[in-house]
């Protein structure tokens, strides 16, 4: 399959540490900050724009993981809509008050997004839900767009956006996949 590469691992510490300050602009405090990443990538992402943000502020941040994955390729616990499902929506804070910050590491459709956005606000109301993305490759079907975005990256349909993370795939690389070749 014929791959390119977008990101090297450098790019993306640099692309993560520019999100982390413009959280941080963006949000003037950290105080009510809680970051949500998205299983199985945007949890890693999220643990590491939030020790960016710890580093940088020399305070602690929240950090919670969101599993809305975990059945999306069985049929049979699709929703009618075919949108992912979330399962058991549990975090450890109570995100009431909070300034909830989204972390994924690609926004294609933005169903993925929109499932957080049931879960997050199933368990409370946040104040604030912002969105950070590693990778925009467009293609919406919803009406969502990320507050903070490390790279865009237009593609066509049949190409796929590959974010590779030491903490699951051994190395750090983010690459555009032809899936027509
Ligand atoms: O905007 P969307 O069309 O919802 O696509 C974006 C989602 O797709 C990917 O997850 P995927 O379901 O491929 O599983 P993965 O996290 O295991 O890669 C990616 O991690 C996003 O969560
Ligand atoms: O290209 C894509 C689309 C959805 N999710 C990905 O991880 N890559």
């Amino acid at each position: 399959m014929n791959e390119r590469e977008l990101l090297d691992e450098k790019a993306i510490d640099r692309t993560i540490k520019r999100m982390a300050h413009e959280i941080i602009e963006r949000n003037k405090t950290i105080e009510n900050l809680v970051l949500v990443g998205i299983k199985t990538r945007g949890e890693f992402l999220a643990n590491r724009l939030g020790k960016k943000i710890s580093e940088i502020e020399d305070n602690e941040v929240i950090i919670e993981a969101l599993d809305i994955t975990l059945y999306r390729d069985d049929l049979s616990y699709l929703s009618q809509t075919g949108d992912p499902q979330v399962v058991k929506p549990m975090f450890k804070h109570n995100l009431e008050g909070k300034t909830v910050v989204i972390v994924d590491d690609v926004l294609y459709t933005g169903r993925t997004v929109r499932a957080a956005l049931d879960a997050i606000l199933e368990t409370g109301r946040p104040s604030y839900i912002q969105l950070a993305i590693l990778v925009d490759r467009g293609h919406r079907e919803l009406p969502i767009r990320a507050d903070f975005v490390g790279k865009n990256v237009p593609t066509s349909k049949n190409e796929q956006i590959k974010v590779r993370l030491s903490e699951v795939d051994n190395k750090d690389q983010v690459v555009i996949v032809n899936m027509a070749n």
